[in-house]
């Protein structure tokens, strides 16, 4: 491998699995809990007996970080930092535990979805969505877990594009039901809050909740949720609130002014699982499979495109399309009317069947006929997880 350093890289894993191992320690302290009902948190808050430091407030879903500024910084400086892309130049040894990229840092509800799907995996942060995908390829991760639509803020198109970018395989999916929550510094009150920051996909999710609250405070986009508690930690901004899951609050030290603020109860975000490898498709438990396809221009082209799967009784989950980097606009000359500039777009299709089912092959052979390109993204099992009940929004404190 010509250019490789071997230096750099034994001096970036080192890092990562110093900074990791302490990380893993502060976890065993802070005991992980894994979005629970801000409800519950709540009655959890006012049974425990003891935080880090032990002084937990009545009323607050405080529960076991540090209260005090200083104290969460302290902490702060142990988490795990993001990897960035010129960070991996590339650790592949790792013994039998799943690592799974995400991006954000820990408290995101990206890392949650790594959770759910990988109970027992060792959740590796990373600075950017490319960054993840990377970690894969590197083999510094085995998977990596990418938001890709949400039940209110709709498609997160960049990782569309990502999808066909990069050559994972989507392995699995994950639906998280995500309840935000508003928090800020410790003693912050609504009424000071002049400014809300979040991830752009969190903020759209929150934005009647908030107004209904009175809070006319100016948005800000920021690149993850939880990044945006720490943050605000960081920088002790105490006329900022951040909008995250109830795991960051209590990671960073922040009080939670109210919980359960997503505008629809049942506020969910589809995650996508990648690995280099594709998984064997199977015919005895549900399966999904992802696909992404051009056609040629003509009348028709995608109604007959999609009757390939609608004449098989296989059920279309999701339709997106997006425009075709490489060659984004076609023109064509009419001599007698002049030039049409004809967009070009990629479509991007979920569907209900596995790739071991005949009727999925045979919608694709029949899809080909009209297709100038397919890819399948991967096969794979549905999330069949039941929904958990929402919990009413509640307004924690106002002073
Ligand atoms: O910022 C996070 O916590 C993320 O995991 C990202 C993300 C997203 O990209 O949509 C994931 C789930 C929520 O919908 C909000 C933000």
């Amino acid at each position: 491998m010509a250019g490789y350093n071997l230096g750099e890289f034994y001096a970036t894993r080192d890092a990562w699995n110093s900074r990791h191992a302490q990380w893993q320690s502060h976890c065993a302290i802070v005991s992980s809990q894994s979005i629970a009902q801000p409800e519950e948190q709540h009655e959890h808050s006012k049974n425990a007996g003891s935080g880090i430091n032990g002084d937990l407030k009545e009323g607050s879903i405080q529960i076991l970080a540090a209260s005090n500024g200083a104290a969460a910084k302290s902490m702060m400086m142990i988490l795990p930092k993001p990897l960035s892309i010129a960070d991996l130049a590339m650790p592949p040894s790792h013994g039998s535990t799943l690592r799974v990229a995400y991006q954000g840092v820990p408290g995101a509800y990206s890392e949650a979805a790594a959770s759910k799907a990988y109970p027992e995996c060792e959740p590796i942060p990373c600075e950017q969505f490319e960054a993840t995908f990377q970690a894969v390829e590197l083999w510094i991760a085995d998977r990596a877990v990418l938001p890709i639509e949400n039940s209110l803020g709709g498609s997160i198109h960049r990782n569309y594009d990502l999808l066909l970018r990069h050559r994972l395989h989507i392995v699995g999916e994950v639906q998280l039901p995500v309840h935000h929550c508003l928090m800020a510094l410790p003693g912050a009150s609504i009424e000071g809050i002049r400014r809300v920051i979040s991830h752009p996909q969190a903020l759209a999710q929150v934005e009647h909740t908030l107004t209904n609250l009175g809070l006319q405070a100016a948005r800000e986009a920021v690149d993850d949720t939880a990044g945006a508690a720490q943050h605000i930690v960081a920088n002790n901004l105490r006329d900022t609130a951040a909008v995250a899951s109830a795991r960051a609050a209590e990671i960073y030290g922040m009080d939670v002014l109210a919980s359960g603020i997503q505008d629809d109860p049942g506020n969910m975000t589809r995650f996508l699982m990648l690995a280099r490898e594709p998984i064997i498709p199977r015919t005895d438990r549900r399966f999904k499979t992802s696909i992404v396809f051009a056609l040629e221009e003509a009348p028709g082209a995608l109604f007959k495109a999609l009757s390939a799967f609608a004449l098989r009784n296989i059920n279309l989950t999701k339709i997106e399309s997006r425009p075709q980097k490489n060659r984004p606009v076609r023109v064509v000359d009419d001599s007698n009317h002049g030039t049409a500039k004809y967009f070009e777009y990629l479509f991007y299709i979920d569907f209900e069947a596995s790739m071991a089912d005949p009727r999925a092959q045979n919608a694709l052979g029949q899809l080909q006929e009209f297709a100038s390109f397919i890819r399948v993204l991967g096969s794979y099992p549905m999330d069949m997880t039941p929904v958990v009940p929402p919990g009413k929004p509640k307004v924690i404190s106002t002073t």
